[in-house]
């Protein structure tokens, strides 16, 4: 669709005073091969009605990396061709009339080495509010591997926090204590002890629990370290509490993290609201501590839900895992919010593999090399019940934690058979699954014949077996795949 030829102005045209169309400046390559040095972006760019398309995607390549709205001389002082990001293709997105795919290479010394900060100041800095554009939206990137290595990676990884917690072969099984807010600290952990020791591995405070009049956050860890403490003693199984040490400050999350270290925490939380800097500190101290970091994604719908405008979440699941955290909350599918099958896939994916190769039909546009960071383990999380133990199993596999919050706390017999339910339902699960069984079709059978035997699992299948969400996925791509779309 695109003229395929640069439209770059070459000699002393380029540097005249006065406004040059991007495409004009250098910043549209289409004959560009990107070097596999090189940090790629895919953005979906919907130009305003008029506007050129590659024009506009030629902009995007332009303001975020070295452009401004007018040619300024002191280009000529710098490696001006090599900082210029170059967009070098431009695809109508199939179904959806009026948007483009812009694929953008930017050279590796743009970025600062091991920076979320510094590398997202470039490609969601100015870029997302400029007015020629109706909509914008970061679908993918691909990190040269001298790029991945300068960042620590995930603190602890799967393999080491499967080690810690002398669990394996199962999904780990979490809660989120609820009410979210509200509870006093005795309480809480009181909720924390009967989660814990019915059966789930981990317990976890709700993105909005930090330090509160009626909870003050050193009463919070108090009783829940007390209700870990009781709980491994009664079971002989290793457990932990998702700490959040969410504050205001760094001094402040640093004073609630080393406090939670010394009550023998295993695991601390932090919510992605804190921002990337915050979150790449609290990687490091985790690191440094021994500590497991559990990142809770708040916020992150206000910008990754819709097709045409934000940043996907697969991006910032790749920002994540460079950053470092251990755990990410990535979707259920199945349970309330946002998640089509498919695009999760990917999510997943990119948390897991060690390699992600280009799989369109999961939205990886991109082969990712990982060169060897850490591994991060996904988080299911939000309105699943242990009546779907056999579809969870089969849509996110064995490395997740499976987290059921009211899924837990809201069981007819308390909290306590609310966690024996979902950990016998998923052992006569994993158990089905190692003799070989068909357990995706055969489920509820499987359920139903474990729960002949678990009054508590029999009465969460009753309570909640008719409880769906079935709703059209806002984040599922609108168009499918073609051959061609393959880079
Ligand atoms: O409180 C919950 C879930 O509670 P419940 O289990 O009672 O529904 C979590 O904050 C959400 O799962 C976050 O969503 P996501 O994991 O998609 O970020
Ligand atoms: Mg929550």
């Amino acid at each position: 669709m695109n003229v395929q030829q640069s439209m770059t102005v070459r000699g002393k045209d380029r540097y005249k005073s006065g406004v040059m169309e991007y495409k004009r400046m250098g910043y549209w390559e289409p004959n560009y091969e990107p070097k596999d040095t090189d940090v790629i972006a895919l953005f979906r760019v919907t130009p305003q009605d008029g506007v050129d398309p590659t024009e506009a995607c030629a902009a995007v390549a332009g303001e975020s990396s070295t452009a401004t709205w007018t040619v300024v001389w002191t280009d000529r002082l710098t490696a001006a061709e090599k900082y210029r990001a170059k967009c070098y293709r431009v695809d109508p997105v199939p179904n959806s009339p009026g948007s483009y795919f812009a694929y953008i290479a930017y050279d590796l010394d743009l970025f600062e080495p091991g920076s979320i900060a510094n590398l997202t100041a470039s490609i969601i800095g100015n870029v997302f509010g400029f007015k020629p554009l109706k909509a914008l939206r970061l679908e993918d990137m691909r990190f040269p591997v001298a790029y991945v290595k300068t960042f620590q990676g995930p603190a602890t990884g799967i393999v080491v926090e499967r080690e810690r917690l002398d669990k394996f072969g199962r999904p780990l099984l979490g809660a989120t204590i609820k009410p979210k807010l509200g509870l006093s600290g005795r309480n809480y952990g009181r909720v924390v002890y009967e989660a814990l020791k019915g059966g789930l591995d981990f317990t976890k405070d709700d993105e909005n629990i930090n330090s509160q009049p009626f909870m003050h956050w050193r009463e919070r860890f108090l009783y829940c370290m007390e209700a870990v403490n009781r709980a491994q003693a009664a079971t002989g199984e290793i457990k932990g509490t998702y700490l959040n040490v969410t504050a205001a400050t760094m001094e402040d999350m640093y004073e609630r993290a080393e406090f939670a270290r010394e009550l023998g925490s295993n695991i601390v939380m932090i919510d992605l609201v804190i921002g990337y800097t915050a979150i790449q500190s609290m990687a490091k101290w985790a690191r440094r501590n021994d500590m497991i970091l559990h990142l809770h994604r708040a916020g992150h719908s206000t910008y990754t839900r819709q097709r045409s405008h934000g940043v996907s979440f697969r991006v910032i699941a790749k920002w994540m895992r460079l950053a470092g955290v251990d755990h990410i909350h990535a979707g259920t599918v199945v349970g309330k919010l946002e998640g089509d099958p498919n695009t999760t896939r990917g999510y997943y994916d990119i948390c897991r593999e060690d390699f992600n190769p280009l799989h369109l039909e999961h939205g990886v546009f991109f082969d990712q090399h990982w060169a060897s960071l850490n591994k991060l383990m996904p988080v299911a999380s939000g309105g699943i019940h242990a009546g779907q133990m056999h579809q969870l199993l089969d849509l996110l596999g064995e490395d997740v934690v499976l987290q059921f919050g009211g899924g837990t706390i809201g069981h007819p017999r308390g909290i306590q058979a609310g966690a024996t339910a979902n950990r016998v339902a998923l052992e006569a699960m994993i158990l089905a699954r190692n003799e070989g069984r068909d357990y995706v079709h055969e489920g509820p059978e499987i359920l139903a014949k474990a729960a002949q035997t678990c009054t508590p699992l029999r009465e969460a299948l009753d309570v909640w077996k008719d409880v769906t969400f079935n709703y059209e996925s806002t984040d599922a791509p609108d168009f499918v795949p073609t051959p061609s779309m393959a880079v």
